[in-house]
């Protein structure tokens, strides 16, 4: 059985998973999306996670950013128990600690570029730092666009507002579910590359999911699900090498 590296739970692991199980119930059946996936990410790491349709990539993330409860197993994020957290507590600690990338941006029409921006920050009742506002809007290159709606912002633009809206908190652990599914490939590699060096500059830690092997290729390590469980993975690999692993894995 392959596993991922570096499970063992050390002060500058940010997440740390040990023997998660998810199941589903399929009518008269049950999907094991997870089954038993132990995992440790460095602080400060960028990995990507990639694997066939159904293979459980999403789950995954959703369970460490405590969306879904698994049935059983523990995991961590930095030294807080998520799976020990519930209701209120459970809330406030991904709306402070954890940030969510999605394919679909996710977006309110009605407010402004700023006012989504801001949102986390409204929903927990905290104050905007204006200093680190302004450093993402122009980090994400949206100067000048602070107070458009979403419907005049380009596919790009509109996953840039997603980035800062989920960093505004200054979230330890950042997880983006095929952030640049929706974007052709040269913008889709723009993104990723602004989202590596922004968390980079404050030591954030991102788990990424993606299909894309140019997309997976800018993460420090890759590594593949199938079928709910761990089925390999490859450190700083190029395009070609993640093409021809996923290949062998005949998934
Ligand atoms: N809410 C749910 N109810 C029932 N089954 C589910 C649910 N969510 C996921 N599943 C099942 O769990 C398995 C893993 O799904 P998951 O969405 O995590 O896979 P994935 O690798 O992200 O797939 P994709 O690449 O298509 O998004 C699949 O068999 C899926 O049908």
């Amino acid at each position: 059985m392959h596993s991922a590296p570096a499970v063992a739970h050390a002060p500058a692991t940010a997440v740390h998973l040990s023997e998660v199980t998810k199941t589903y119930p399929d009518g008269p059946v049950t999907v094991r999306a997870l089954n038993q996936v132990s995992l440790g990410l460095r602080s400060g790491s960028f990995t990507a996670v990639m694997g066939p349709s159904g293979s459980g990539k999403s789950t995954l993330l959703n369970c460490i950013a405590g969306l879904e409860t698994p049935d059983s197993g523990r995991i961590l994020i930095g030294d807080v128990e998520v799976t020990r957290l519930s209701g209120d507590a459970l809330t406030r600690f991904r709306r402070d600690h954890v940030g969510f990338i999605f394919q679909s941006y996710n977006l309110i029409d009605h407010l402004t570029v700023v006012e989504n921006i801001r949102l986390p920050l409204m929903l927990a009742g905290r104050k905007a730092d204006p200093e680190w506002e302004k450093a993402l809007i122009h980090a994400v290159h949206l100067n000048g666009k602070e107070h458009r709606l979403p419907s005049g912002l380009s596919g790009g633009q509109a996953q840039r507002v997603a980035i800062a809206r989920a960093m505004i908190t200054r979230p330890s652990v950042i997880f983006a579910d095929e952030p640049t599914g929706a974007l052709d490939s040269h913008t889709g590699q723009e993104i990723l590359e602004l989202l590596r060096k922004t968390a980079a500059s404050v030591g954030q830690t991102v788990v990424l999911v993606t299909h894309d092997a140019r997309i997976a290729s800018a993460a420090e390590q890759v590594l593949f699900l199938a079928d709910g469980s761990w089925a390999g993975h490859l450190v700083a690999p190029t395009p070609e090498e993640i093409t021809s692993y996923v290949m062998e894995l005949g998934t």
